[in-house]
This record gives structure tokens, sequence and C-alpha cells, in this order.
């Protein structure tokens, strides 16, 4: 567990994580210290002779010239300060503490988020989208409090070795006699918690698997859902996963405070047994040991809930265990390093020998050759499931081939040149999805706005005459995946954007299927216009869209046959 945990912290984590640990070393020696003052202080209270029998406090005596039950009360005011000085180091570690866990969520949901926006794009597309959601929203919170448990843990245990050295000190058959108990008791409560803990925790994460499954899928399928009436069908899958999902949790935070409930009733039947044992021992009444009695009082008052978190911190290791693990394993995911060669697309585009099938399938395609002039207007057409979006995304340059190379004026394809590749080609998908946010920002899609450019595309994109009868104009706020917006402008916000950042190479995969045909043939009559310099690559299934096109080729059977 611990290597996974190191394996996922960074270098300066592991940093403020060793020095956490050796602040917490000295605050159990601070902790150890603060209990041992307390014999000395009640045995001179209650004894004044000690000051002339002992030759040290002799010496202080004579050092400070005071009378007796002055030092007593200076004393005790030093302990009241070391007391005070004490609260506020705990308070300063405390924070520590939870700046340690909780900052780490930030900075590991940021690394989560940036794994997932490396990994390739065919490995992307075998994710699950609630998985991701819940990875970066519940996973890391829950890793969080995993990191926040073993630190807790861990000072805790030191406390507890210190306590203990130091009971053993003032009365070993008393501890040896208490460990056995308690160890005894830890163990006895380990055994019949883990497994319920282990299997809640294991019954929390598939809960909360479905349940942002359940979320996503349906609230990206309203309209459908309303249509359907659906809704209480639905609102019982979910009911049954919150559920569970609740139940877990119940379970676990209910076995957590039985640890503290349980070692609370053994610590005071421990002092009981204690004074019983003195009594026994000494015959008589025990005034005399008052001292030893209220040191192992407060040592137990303090051990008790050390034991406790330990216990707890414990469980809470076991029942988030599955979010280590999730996330040991996302961070271990490969990530598509590109590099920034440029590359240089002036004369053709030629995909040579090629040849392509996801992991585990057959092969789509096998040793397929194609030319596409720069300027050339192309077509790919065949029957739905044939590959030729899988095709088109081998041309974009986002799925590489098994087989074969795809060629940039002969320059091979490769990791080191794709992303300034990719930078050259706008691309127009069939499902557009637009944000909550503002027209221009939709547009610009992340880079910088430039609103000479953005109005440009604007017109090209024939916008300019809806955009004008906005109240915001281009500040125009398009709802949540456009739905303030018709499918046709919405359409148009997409050639915008793949014509914003001025690309060599334009691609439609079937972007204009959603229209009726009247506007389908406007709309490409437009992109034909805007894209005359451009290299076209289009996807259609409507003929007619394709008609201005240089050369279509039919996709059957893993090739390519051109059509007359
Ligand atoms: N990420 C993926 N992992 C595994 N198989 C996939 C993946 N994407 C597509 N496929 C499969 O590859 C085949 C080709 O899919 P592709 O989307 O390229 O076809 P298409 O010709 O564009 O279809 P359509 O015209 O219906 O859009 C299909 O059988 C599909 O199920």
């Amino acid at each position: 567990m611990l290597k996974r945990l190191f394996f996922i912290l960074s270098k300066e984590d592991k940093k403020f994580l060793f020095s956490l640990l050796f602040f917490s070393v000295l605050i159990s020696f601070i902790e150890s210290f603060a209990i041992s003052l307390v014999m000395p202080f009640i045995t001179l209270a209650s004894d004044f002779s000690y000051f002339d029998r002992n030759h040290y406090l002799i010496e202080i005596k004579n050092y400070l010239a005071l009378p007796t039950f002055k030092i007593i009360v200076y004393f005790g005011f030093v302990l009241i300060i070391f007391y005070v000085l004490r609260a506020l180091l705990n308070s300063y570690y405390f924070h520590l503490l939870a700046k340690f866990s909780k900052g780490r969520y930030h900075n590991i949901a940021y690394k989560v988020f940036a794994k997932f926006l490396n990994i390739n794009y065919e490995n992307f597309t075998q994710k699950n989208q609630s998985e991701i959601l819940k990875s970066i929203t519940g996973e890391v919170y829950n890793l969080s409090t995993m990191i926040s448990s073993f630190l807790l843990m861990m000072s805790e245990i030191f406390v507890v070795i210190l306590l203990y050295v130091l009971m053993l000190l003032i009365n070993y058959k008393i501890t040896l006699f208490l460990s056995i108990f308690m160890v005894f008791n830890a163990l006895i409560l380990i055994k019949i918690l883990s497994p319920i803990i282990k299997k809640a925790g294991l019954r929390r994460e598939e809960a909360m698997k479905n349940f942002f499954e359940i979320l996503n899928t349906n609230l990206n399928n309203f309209k459908l859902i309303k249509l359907k009436t659906k809704e209480d069908g639905i609102l019982n899958l979910f009911k049954a996963q919150s559920e569970a999902f609740a139940k877990a949790n119940i379970t676990n935070e209910s076995m957590s405070a039985i640890p503290r409930i349980y070692l609370e009733g053994v610590g005071f039947c421990i002092l009981v047994f204690i004074v019983i044992f003195l009594v026994l021992k000494n015959e008589s009444d025990i005034s005399s040991i008052l001292a030893t009695i209220s040191i192992f009082v407060l040592a137990l008052y303090r051990l008790m809930p050390s034991a406790n978190r330990i216990i707890t911190s414990y469980h809470d290791l076991i029942y988030y265990r599955s979010s280590l693990d999730i996330i040991y394993q996302i961070f271990k995911q490969e990530e598509e390093n590109l590099g920034d060669e440029e590359i240089s697309f002036k004369k053709e585009l030629r995909l040579e020998n090629l040849s392509f099938g996801y992991k585990g399938k057959k092969n789509l395609f096998n040793g397929l050759n194609l030319e596409i002039k720069k300027g050339e207007k192309i077509a790919f057409i065949g029957e739905s499931g044939c590959g030729k979006s899988t095709l088109v995304d081998i041309i974009l340059g986002l799925l590489s081939p098994k087989e074969g190379r795809v060629l940039v004026d002969g320059v091979e394809l490769n990791s080191k040149n794709a992303k300034k590749y990719r930078q050259k080609i706008g691309y127009i998908p069939q499902n557009i999805y637009l944000f909550n946010d503002s027209i221009a920002k939709n547009i610009s899609f992340g880079d910088e706005i430039d609103e000479e450019r953005l109005f440009r595309v604007i017109k090209q994109a024939n916008l300019e005459h809806f955009i004008k009868h906005l109240p915001d104009g281009i500040w125009t706020k398009v709802g949540d995946g456009g739905s303030n917006l018709s499918g046709g402008q919405k359409q148009r916000i997409a050639i915008a954007r793949a014509l914003y950042l001025e690309p060599e190479i334009l691609v439609l995969d079937e972007a204009t299927s959603a229209l009726d045909t009247k506007s389908e043939a406007k709309i490409m009559d437009e992109i034909y216009k805007i894209s005359k310099d451009k290299t076209m690559i289009i996807i259609a299934h409507r003929l007619s869209t394709i008609t201005n096109c240089d050369s279509i080729y039919r996709l059957e059977h893993g090739g390519l046959i051109k059509e007359d």
C-alpha cells in the first residue's frame, strides 16, 4: 500500500510527508512530557518535605531562594505555559496535517485529469466517462482522506509508544498487564471489524461507479426520457444505487464508532483493576501512591483516544483502499508524449499499405493506399460500420496504424511531429458539443480571442445575421450543450470553430447529416466556397453533399474503391 502511495506522491509531497512525520514524533515527545510532568507536580504539592529530602530539590530551593509554596506555585505557572504552548503546537500540527492531506486533493485531481487528457485517443475511447468523473471527484477525495488517516495513525502510534515507555518506567507490572489487555482487545476489534469494513469499501466503490453512470447517461438523454416518460424507472435505478452507497457509508461510520465505545469501556475497567491491584498490594488506602495513579489515569485518558484513532484510521485505510488502487492504475497509464517537430504540408498526403484494427478486434482495413493532393477535395462513403471514421481518425493522426504509414510530403507521421500536424486540421464532427459559455468562447475553443479573426470566421460560417440580432452578440451564452440554439446554428458555430485556427485541412465527419437537405446543401455550398484553397476530407451518407468533390472513395471489404 505504501509503495503505491509513494508512487502517486511527488518528490515535494514526500518531503512534506516526512517532515510531518518528524513533527509528529516531536508532538509525541511533548505529549508524553506533558503527562509525565503531572506526577512530580502532584507529588511535590502533596508533600513539601521532598524539598528537604531530595538532593536536587535542595539545590534548586537554595538557588531560587524562595519559600517552598512559592516554588510550587511557580512550577504550576510554568506547567500552564507549557500546556498552552503544547495546545498551540498541536493545533498547528493539525493545520499542517489538513493542509497536506486536503492539499493533495488538488494536486492529485489535477494530475489525474492531466493523465486522462494525455492518454492517446484509442485508449481514451475505451474509457467510461462516468468512471473518469468518479475518479476525479470521488476517488481522489477518498485518497486525500486516506492520506490524512495514514498520517494521523503514524502520529498516534508515536504517542502510544512514548506513553507506553513512560508507563513501563513508572510501573512495568501494571503496564505489562495493561498491554496484554489492550492488545488482546484491539486484535479482537480488528479481526471482527476489518472484513466488514473492507466489504463495505468495495460496495461503496461499485455503487459510486453506478451512481455516476446513471447520472451521466440520463442527463445526456433528457429529451428521450421525457418522451418515453421513463422518469420513474430511472429514479428507481438511481435510488437503488444511492441507497447502496449510503448503506456502505453507514456501515463504515457505525463500525468507526465501535472502537471508541469499546475501548472506553475497556479503559474504565482497566482503571478499576489498577486501583484494586494497588489496594490489594498495599493492603491499605492508596493516598501515598496517588501520584502514580494520577499519571496512569492521565496516560490512559490520552491512550484511549489514541488507540481509537489508530484503529479507525486503519479502518479508513482499508475502506478507501480501492480508491488508492484506482488512482495508482491511472497514474500508471501510458501517456502520449508528442514532440514539437515541425512538419510541412505543401504537396500531398499519402496513406501507404495501411492496416488497422481496434484492440482485440479483426482488422478494418488491410494494405490500404491513397494519395490526397494538397487542395484536393475527397469524400469517403460506405456502409455504416465499415470504418470511415476510423480511417479519418488515422488521417487526423489520432490513431496510429498497425502496419503501414501516413506520409505528409513524404515525411512519416509520428509522435514527434503529430502535434504540429494536428494543428493544421480543422474538424467538424457529426455530434457537436457546445459548452455553456459565450458564442465567442465556443468558437475560439480555449485559444485566445482575436476579435478580427473571430468576426471573419463568423462571416464565413454565415452566423453574422443571427449574432447581430442577439442582445449580447458574440457574448451570448449558448446553454449547456448549446441547448439555446437550433441544430443549424450549432452546426455553423462548429464550422466557425473549425475555421478559427485557419486550418490547411478541413475534415467533415457526417457534419451536416443532422440537417434537412435544403439547409445541408446551403451550408455545404458555403463550406466549399470558404475552403477553395483548403484540402477537404468528407465523410458523407448523402451523395448530394459531395457532388463538388474531386474524388469519391467507397470503403468496402477493408479497401478503397474509387467511384466514377
Ligand atoms: N474505439 C473503438 N473501439 C473498438 N471498436 C471500435 C471503436 N470505434 C469504432 N469501433 C468499431 O469499428 C468499426 C468501424 O467504426 P467506424 O465508426 O469507423 O465506422 P463508420 O463507417 O464511420 O460508421 P458510421 O457510418 O456508422 O459512422 C465498427 O464496427 C465499430 O464498432
